[in-house]
């Protein structure tokens, strides 16, 4: 007898952020079947795998399951990283003009999109890590204004924004981790 492959592969996704839960779903499915719970989880400072790790031991501890959960980072290299694991606070205090403000004494605009999933199989499991990067650089924003810093990413040409869905979830750092995810899962879980 066959298992259906949603009923094989799931994961419990905890964030507070749809549009992350949209395109994770878009990416993921069928192959893993993607559940989700709401979540406001504290996040420590901290290197990106420590805000990663930290937030996945609490979600874990929190749900009492296996958990998925991610951390996304735009670190502009003229400033060695920076806004890096902060950009949520940086974007919401200074939005796209104030980001691109902060790199008007520089020439290079340049940026990595930073995406680290951490995957724990329950309480006391140590997570395991998947971390996807795009380049980029910081332009002035184009494109609709519904998600993030998307319109002031620009990926060879076109700012995130600027994409469609389909073409954004296939170069984004968030598919390049959820690449790294599916194929653990499909030799982990691996019937
Ligand atoms: O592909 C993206 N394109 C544009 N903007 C994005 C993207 N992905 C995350 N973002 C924004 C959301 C938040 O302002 C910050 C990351 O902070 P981060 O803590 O990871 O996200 P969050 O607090 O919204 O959700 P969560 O509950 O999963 O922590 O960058
Ligand atoms: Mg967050």
């Amino acid at each position: 007898m066959t298992t259906p492959t949603a009923a094989r592969h799931m994961v419990n996704f905890i964030t507070g952020n749809t549009n992350k839960l949209c395109e994770v779903r878009a990416i993921l499915q069928p192959a893993i079947q993607v559940e989700s719970q709401t979540l406001d989880l504290i996040e420590i400072q901290g290197t990106l795998e420590e805000v990663t790790l930290d937030k996945c031991r609490r979600a874990a501890d929190l749900i009492e399951g296996p958990v998925l959960v991610e951390d996304t980072c735009l670190c502009f290299n003229a400033l060695n990283g920076l806004p890096g694991p902060y950009i949520k606070w940086f974007m919401k205090s200074l939005g796209h003009t104030g980001l691109n403000n902060l790199l008007a004494a520089y020439e290079d605009k340049s940026a990595q999109a930073v995406c680290t999933f951490a995957y724990s199989a329950g309480p006391g499991h140590e997570p395991i890590l998947f971390q996807g990067i795009t380049d980029g650089k910081i332009v002035p924003a184009r494109g609709p204004g519904d998600f993030g810093w998307d319109a002031i990413f620009e990926y060879e040409g076109q700012t995130y924004a600027e994409m469609d869905k389909a073409a954004k979830n296939k170069i984004s750092h968030r598919y390049r981790a959820l690449a790294k995810l599916q194929e653990w899962f499909a030799k982990e879980m691996a019937p």
